[in-house]
């Protein structure tokens, strides 16, 4: 289902804030137009503040035969399919106090609207989860007072998530500290609820911790949790580990290392599963415990060496990672296996230091899926600065002089979601009042698995929030801190190694994701804005990406091999220049790119684009958008003509040669007089048939002038200009277009006219993308075939 269906189908759905008052939040409804639909959201976050000033007061106390019972009863009763909406942006509370210099709060003595500053609950579950949009349980505390509560972006517990997992998580019985916790009122069935939004709140405890040491329990569980052993919890854990539910495994490993903290078969195993869940500095704190003891057998000793290794290996550090593989070389293991990874090493590092890439590679890898494992992260001759007039107050500058297509950034994303990542059958989707947008499920669940990620890696905190969150938040610095967090190998997961600021990271992901369409899919469907138009797009976070600014006529591009991506020049550019790239698309009209850039930009847009259209005048640029939409329906070649006329009139005279739409209509007249000649070719004389597909190409010829490529039209030699690459189209597409024009002149039999323009298309692939001719081929290829060309070409390259 399309998100415009999945808009249409909430149509009527009110968006219920959570909160019950007199005092009513404003109705959001996602097809709201834009411009109310970011009104309403203004009035809502007046509404929260509204919310915020209420005075703290006493709730009544919670029926827990009652409470179970609700439970369990939605538990049993839950539908699948069901449509999920939340909000991004709206205040939300995390705490960052050690849960040592806290003190106790009992369940009684909590008011509703109220952050309970300088204090934990001690709180024990009391019923199995429901997975509704937050994990729903209810805990008790010692003296036996229940209460709901609902946890929010808990690893492993997203849209999909099977009841029996999130028991295997959090059995009935487990103990937990939630540090500074809020407590609401809620509108299921008005019962108030304790909300976790950051995952760093939870603690969980068992009956050996030292805050539980005096406890007595008022209540016997039910269901107390089972009394097990180390060498059951190993076997549990190796269940899930078989089964892919890595974090279950986690868990389970953990709870037995709880009782045995030199089990190291355990801690060998869950160093396994943190790689599975790219938490590699978890993965290499584990395998190197083992590897520091003395008890281990050589088997065990050199399967530590692996993790280590490959933790090191995802973390960048190649040479480390080669001397842990070296060094198992004293042990025993596969051969094959070990000479796979020293290639894979020595690849890593040729990317690394002079950035060439196994594009072919790379590419096959991203067609079978987008999560690309083994690739090195590269950056050219590219530093951040500070820019004070800049969002943020940073840009990115060249630091030497960059030629066209050079590689400047090829970055793996701190986090992806693609449609793949989600589960078929509910559906997602969020008001976000950071940009006052509606995002799609792929943004959403992009801000779970930031912090899943950050919680797995803490070491990235420094990096990920030093990125810009928006004008409320104090500027970031010019290069990242590095954060101090507590390295509580043994206690994770239980407990976070940072605190997670959720509000900000939620900014954060606001101001900074990406839409990584890759480029064989914007290829065959024939672009990125139809593919959006289309489906669920995903969604990513990249770290140094996100340093770069914005610009219409941008001086670089990005484009994505799965989720990897890369930035290239897209023409030269000298040393000490801000290097900037589109946040929107360029070859949106003025009005369409104003709207997009309206969430990313305070002010409008000055680039050179925006400053021409805005010469145009409003009015011109407006009658430009309304002549492009009726040209997509011309039905005869002098309609076409005539609007194509009308077009050209609300460029201004003065204007320098960058008409986008002009490009688009040339090109579009040019395919509508092919497909006449193709109709009437039998009819035709062969000299007219020459002179109609001579004017077919030169209207394209003529359109490359109006995204700026100069065309030298000469029987040998590159037939363009080679000093840049438009914004206005992706570099497949470019390549793609002079096939075309290849194709056309084959049809004149000018062959060396139509060599020249496939060696054009070769060129785009080799400077644009730094590919060779077998990932000219991978890439292309499906088009030759279409084309009827592949022979052709085969003999030109
Ligand atoms: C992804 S960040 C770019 C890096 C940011 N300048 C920083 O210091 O972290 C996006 C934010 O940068 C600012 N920005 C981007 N392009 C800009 C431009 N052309 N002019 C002014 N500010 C810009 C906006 O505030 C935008 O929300």
């Amino acid at each position: 289902m399309d998100l415009a269906r999945l808009l249409s189908m909430m149509n009527n759905l009110e968006v219920d804030s959570g909160d019950e008052s007199e005092d009513m939040p404003p109705r959001l409804s996602p097809d709201l137009p834009s411009d109310q639909l970011r009104s309403r959201m203004e009035e809502l976050k007046k509404w929260h503040k509204r919310q915020n000033d209420l005075p703290p007061c006493a709730a009544p106390p919670s029926n827990r035969a009652l409470i179970q019972s609700q439970r369990l009863r939605s538990r049993s009763e839950q539908e699948s399919g069901q449509i999920w909406q939340t909000f991004v942006g709206s205040p939300k509370n995390h705490s960052s106090k050690p849960l040592e210099e806290l003190t106790t709060v009992s369940i009684s003595s909590m008011f509703l609207h109220k952050v309970h500053k300088g204090q934990y609950l001690l709180c024990r579950i009391v019923a199995p989860f429901v997975r509704l949009l937050a994990s729903q349980t209810v805990v008790e505390d010692p003296s036996g007072a229940v209460v709901d509560l609902s946890i929010y972006n808990f690893p492993a517990t997203g849209p999909g998530t099977l009841h029996k997992k999130i028991d295997s998580l959090f059995p009935v019985g487990t103990i937990m500290a939630i540090r500074e916790p809020m407590f609401k009122l809620g509108t299921q069935g008005g019962n108030p609820f304790i909300r976790v939004d950051s995952i760093s709140d939870i603690v969980i405890l068992d009956e050996h911790d030292s805050i539980c040491s005096n406890v007595n329990w008022g209540f016997p569980l039910n269901s107390p949790l089972p009394s097990t052993s180390v060498d059951n919890l190993k076997e549990i854990g190796n269940k899930h580990f078989q089964r892919g539910d890595w974090l279950l495994a986690v868990f389970a490993y953990s709870r037995g290392l709880r009782l045995d903290k030199d089990a190291f078969l355990l801690r060998l195993n869950r160093a396994e599963a943190y790689l599975r869940l790219s938490y590699y500095s978890a993965a290499l704190f584990d395998a190197e415990t083992v590897m520091s003891s003395n008890l281990i057998d050589s088997k065990s000793r050199w399967k530590a060496l692996w993790r280590a290794a490959k933790a090191l290996y995802f973390q960048g550090n190649y040479s480390a990672a080669r001397e842990r593989f070296e060094e198992s070389r004293k042990f025993e293991g596969d051969v094959d296996e070990s000479k796979e990874w020293f290639q894979r090493i020595c690849q890593r590092e040729e990317e690394l230091k002079h950035g060439r890439f196994d594009w072919a590679r790379i590419f096959r890898e991203s067609v079978k899926a987008p999560h690309i494992q083994h690739i090195a992260e590269f950056r050219g001759p590219v530093e951040v600065r500070s820019l004070p007039d800049r969002g943020g107050g940073r840009g990115v500058i060249a630091t030497a002089a960059i030629e066209v297509g050079q590689i400047l950034v090829v970055g793996k994303p701190f986090a992806s979601v693609y449609p793949s990542d989600l589960p078929g059958k509910e559906r997602l989707l969020s008001f976000n009042l950071v940009t006052g947008t509606v995002d799609d499920a792929c943004h959403t669940v992009l801000i779970s698995k930031v912090m899943e990620q950050l919680w797995g890696n803490p070491e990235s905190h420094g990096a990920l929030f030093n990125l810009y969150a928006g004008a409320e938040y104090s500027s970031p610095a010019e290069l990242p801190e590095s954060h101090s967090f507590s390295s509580s190998g043994i206690q994770f997961p239980f407990k976070s190694a940072v605190d997670i600021d959720v509000m900000r990271l939620e900014a954060i992901v606001s101001c900074n994701a990406f839409s990584p369409i890759p480029i064989e899919a914007s290829l065959h469907l024939g672009g990125a804005e139809r593919l959006s138009q289309q489906t669920e797009t995903p969604s990513a976070l990249y770290l140094f990406a996100s340093m770069f600014n914005h610009s219409c006529l941008p001086n670089a591009m990005w484009f994505c091999f799965g989720d990897v991506m890369v930035i290239s020049a897209a023409r030269t550019i000298a040393e000490g220049e801000e290097i900037y790239i589109p946040y929107v698309t360029p070859s949106g009209s003025f009005k369409e790119r104003q709207d997009g850039l309206r969430k990313h930009l305070p002010d409008e847009c000055r680039c050179e684009l925006c400053a021409q259209d805005r010469a145009d005048g409003v009015s011109n640029c407006q009658r430009r958008e309304q002549l492009m939409e009726k040209i997509k329906s011309a039905s005869t070649t002098q309609q076409y003509r005539r609007l194509l006329t009308q077009i050209e009139e609300t460029y201004s005279s003065s204007r320098g040669n960058i008409r986008p739409e002009l490009f688009f209509s040339k090109h579009g007249l040019g395919e509508m007089l092919r497909s006449n000649l193709k109709q009437s070719h039998a009819q035709l004389s062969k000299s007219t048939f020459r002179s109609r597909m001579k004017e077919t190409i030169e209207l394209d010829l003529a359109a490359l002038k109006n995204i700026g490529v100069a065309v030298q039209d000469q029987p040998s030699g590159l037939p363009i200009s080679t000093d840049c690459f438009p914004s206005f189209l992706s570099r497949e597409s470019l390549a793609a277009y002079y096939l075309s024009i290849a194709v056309n002149y084959l049809n004149l039999e000018d062959n060396s006219r139509a060599v020249s323009w496939v060696k054009a298309a070769e060129w785009v692939v080799r400077a644009g993308f730094g590919g060779d001719k077998s990932f000219f081929y991978l890439l292309l290829g499906k088009l030759l075939d279409k084309m009827k060309i592949r022979d052709f070409v085969d003999s030109v390259l």
